[in-house]
């Protein structure tokens, strides 16, 4: 058994199988399935995944395994499995497949060293490995490699004597922000402040603010906003030696080392009793079933998963929970944090990659049993699942948009059929896709149709914001909203005001001639940074300042239009000018923990108003939240996308789900353009059944999923009449291998036309039942691979799309 099959680190079709190579003398037994190598592939020296051991080649003359980069596997036998399969399934190279599943410290090229444990007893350790060492605490994995001690070491890592690390040096730099300050006294301050010239009024002002404050260092741009000055004037300040200004650094952790108040199990009600009993006798008996969790927001389904888990654990296996991106916040991982201590390992994008490595090395290690993450943590290498849980499994960030296109809910189905295990979807708005399925019997529907403790759902006002303006109303806010927001803060209750921000970012437009700015490399205008008075093009990354004068009509009146987060801040600090406000959007949770603090200054009451984009409209379970306020319900309902009407009323329900979740009564506001569409509608009676009756009919006579598949192929090339013919060729080619049922739409320009000044054409495939279709799009593939490689053409295929641009 002297040669390893390895999958190398080329992606390209061709070479997407394993290759056969030769394990040195030295390096039989330390060499294992699953662990990373390094090998000679023509004139270099690449990584590969050895996927077999055997005794046996079809080749002569096998080239020889240089060394290998791991101890211990980094996949196990289920991950490349599934691996295997994610390649069928997602049409991506192999070696993707399996990058994909181990974290960034093991992606990219750090530092590697080996050390000895803590938990290590240094007394019994033989003396070889004192020698290894010689009285260092670590060495480095180059210096294991020539001298030839990998095998020695690889047994004291077996025993958790000795451990691998990664010196990662984070790619992010260290954050910086600029401060300012005083040095002078308050008395000086005051006669500073007299000696101005009556002119200077926003110097006063600065100074007054500095009197009143003292002498901390405050954030430049934190005071500008405040103030509404500009940095004129704090340079003006600057040069009389009055104000001060530093760079500090960002604090990065203030969370760590943080203890979790220990929770119980709650007595279930009778909906919940319902709902897991299934789910409990599935983990009993050690087979796999999928469940549909629909419970209406603030039903209990988080004690759903709890209790679920807890069985889990109790017959000794490990437990996955999913929970999107957003909503993996503080208050959620106390949940599961509090119930089931340090038995728990949370994967996170706040996490640093080292951090992250040290996490997924607890899974991989078994010291943990329960990981909660965003979509990636589905690979969690535990080798004993005992349950699968995607909650909000409606929310789109469960499908990854790069290579390997997959969707968290099939990982999920898959990998728990292996392990012979539930899965648990749990939404107040299932996808589509997901309840047709529920419905076919294909999933189990379990329901929750009631609050906890019988509370009624909020009773939800929808608002005709053209009939506002009509009646001379131009403000942001309906006559209704203003009304009833300044009653809970008479109450003293607490409200929520919510603004999409997707489909919806400020971009900068003149008033007289309507020209708007776009970006010169894209289809698509840029986006205004008020922070720095930029724009810039979320594709390509363009910026450029905002220009004084229209470069079309010369006029001045270009400004940016829009509603922003800011905008509204600003507008609220005008009409309810007592009011407190705390704004959550990504300019003011960028920094680590800045989500939390402000989530906490909102529940121990340090605020009347929540106003926030995406990121609060889920999961928060606040008792004073009494009003839900959204701006602007529509703005999503018109993208080029067939899901829009469905993420328009999952969007709504879940904001409105925000209000009246313990004993206070709830009230939502929505405001719209277009109150008679459905979607807006049937949100406003929390109506998910006839929505999704509705939207099925929609559906059926366009012909889209759940009804039919989609796949979809995009093309890009400088040339546009190249990317024209390429798709043209695709469309024939593709149409020509499937049955007459199947339909080809192409060749077609992408919603976004063009990108970072590559033209974009896609043909859309929509289809039944096409066994040959994944065959046909890898020949296709095939054929291009030549022409993809040398940079002038990109093809991407995906399989399940979820944004169609
Ligand atoms: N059996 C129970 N007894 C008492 N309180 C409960 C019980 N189950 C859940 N709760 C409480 O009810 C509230 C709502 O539950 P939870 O947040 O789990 O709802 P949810 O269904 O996840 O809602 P959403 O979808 O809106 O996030 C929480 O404060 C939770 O602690
Ligand atoms: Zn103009
Ligand atoms: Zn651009």
């Amino acid at each position: 058994m002297n040669i390893a099959s390895v999958i190398v680190d080329v992606p390209a079709r061709q070479i997407d199988k394993t290759f056969d190579y030769l394990i040195p003398e030295h390096l039989l037994g330390v060499i294992q399935i699953g662990m990373r190598v390094i090998v000679p592939f023509g004139p270099r020296k690449i990584q590969g995944f050895v996927t077999a051991i055997k005794g046996e080649s079809a080749f002569k003359q096998l080239k020889k395994i240089i060394e290998p980069m791991d101890l211990t596997p980094v996949l196990n036998q289920d991950l490349l499995a599934l691996g295997d399969w994610l390649t069928e399934t997602t049409l991506c190279y192999k070696i993707s497949a399996y990058q994909v599943m181990l974290p960034a410290a093991l992606k990219a090229k750090y530092e590697k060293k080996l050390r000895i444990t803590k938990a290590a007893n240094l007394e019994k350790l033989f003396d070889d490995i004192q020698g290894i060492f010689a009285n260092r605490d670590h060495i480095l994995w180059q210096e294991a490699v020539e001298k030839g001690f990998l095998s020695v070491l690889q047994k004291e890592v077996t025993k958790g004597n000795v451990e691998i690390i990664y010196e990662v040096k984070e790619r992010v730099k260290k954050k910086k922000r600029k401060v300012v300050f005083t040095k002078i006294s308050r008395d000086e301050l005051i006669s500073e402040k007299a000696g101005l010239t009556a002119q200077a009024i926003k110097q006063q002002k600065v100074l007054d603010f500095f009197i009143q404050y003292g002498n901390e260092p405050i954030d430049v741009h934190e005071l500008l906003a405040k103030l509404g000055v500009t940095s004129s004037v704090i340079n003006g300040l600057m040069k009389k030696g009055i104000l001060l200004q530093k760079e500090i650094e960002v604090y990065r952790d203030p969370y760590e080392d943080r203890t979790f108040t220990k929770s119980n199990p709650l007595p279930l009600t009778a909906d919940q009793e319902n709902a897991i009993k299934p789910i409990l006798a599935s983990i009993q008996g050690h087979e796999h079933a999928n469940f549909l969790l629909y419970g209406v927001t603030g039903s209990g389904k988080t004690e759903v998963y709890l209790q679920s888990i807890q069985k889990v654990l109790e017959k000794g296996r490990e437990a996955i929970v999913l929970v999107p991106e957003i909503s993996l916040t503080p208050q959620m991982v106390k949940r599961f944090k509090g119930r089931f201590g340090d038995q728990v390992a949370v994967l996170h994008s706040g996490l640093s990659i080292g951090e992250k490595y040290d996490e997924w090395r607890k899974i991989q290690r078994q010291e943990v049993k329960v990981v909660v993450g965003a979509r990636s943590a589905i690979f969690a290498p535990f080798q004993n699942l005992g349950i699968i849980i995607i909650d909000e499994e409606h929310e789109t960030s469960y499908k990854q948009e790069e290579n390997p296109k997959y969707h968290a809910r099939d990982v999920a189905i898959q990998r728990a059929a292996t392990h012979r295990c539930p899965v648990i979807l749990g939404s107040a708005t299932p996808a589509l896709e997901s309840f047709a399925r529920a419905q076919k019997g294909v999933y189990q529907l379990l329901s929750m149709p009631k609050r906890m403790n019988n509370q009624a759902l909020p009773a939800v006002k929808i608002i005709d914001m053209r009939e506002e303006l009509r009646e001379g109303n131009r403000s942001m806010f309906s006559r209704m909203l203003l009304e009833k927001i300044k009653d809970r803060l008479e109450k003293k209750e607490q409200i929520v005001l919510f603004l999409n921000k997707r489909g919806h970012s400020s971009f900068v437009m003149c008033r007289d001639c309507g020209y708007v700015v776009n970006c010169p490399n894209c289809d698509i205008s840029l986006t205004y940074h008020r922070f720095n008075q930029q724009m810039k093009c979320h594709y390509c990354g363009y910026e450029a300042h905002v220009p004084g004068h229209c470069p079309e009509c010369q006029s001045e009146h270009i400004r940016y239009f829009g509603t922003g987060t800011q905008k509204v801040e600003e507008e609220l600090a005008k009409i309810l000018p007592e009011s407190r406000v705390i704004r959550m959007d990504v300019d003011t949770t960028s920094r680590k923990g800045a989500h939390e603090r402000l989530l906490d200054q909102f529940q121990e009451g340090h605020a009347d108003i929540l106003l926030g984009t995406q990121m609060i409209a889920k999961g928060l379970d606040f008792p004073n939240i009494t009003l839900v306020g959204v701006l602007s319900a529509d703005t999503m309902l018109h993208l080029p996308d067939f899901r829009s009407s469905e993420k328009t009323f999952q969007l709504l329900t879940q904001v409105s789900g925000r209000a009246g979740r313990h004993e206070l009564e709830g009230e939502v506001v929505i405001q719209t353009y277009t109150p008679e569409h459905y979607s807006v509608e049937l949100a406003g009676d929390q109506d998910y059944r006839r929505f999704y009756e509705q939207e099925m009919m929609v559906r059926k006579l366009h012909k889209y999923p759940p009804f039919y598949f989609i796949s979809l192929v995009t093309v890009s090339h400088e040339e546009l009449m190249k990317a024209v013919s390429v798709t043209e060729k695709i469309t024939t080619y593709i149409q020509s291998k499937l049955s007459r049922e199947a339909i080809c739409l192409g060749p077609v320009a992408s919603p976004i036309p063009r990108i970072n000044n590559r033209y974009r054409y896609q043909c859309l495939i929509k289809y039944k039942r096409e066994p040959g279709l994944g065959h046909a799009l890898k020949k296709m593939l095939d054929h291009y691979q030549q022409e993809m490689n040398s940079g002038g053409l990109q093809i991407s295929v995906d399989v399940n799309p979820f944004i169609l641009m």
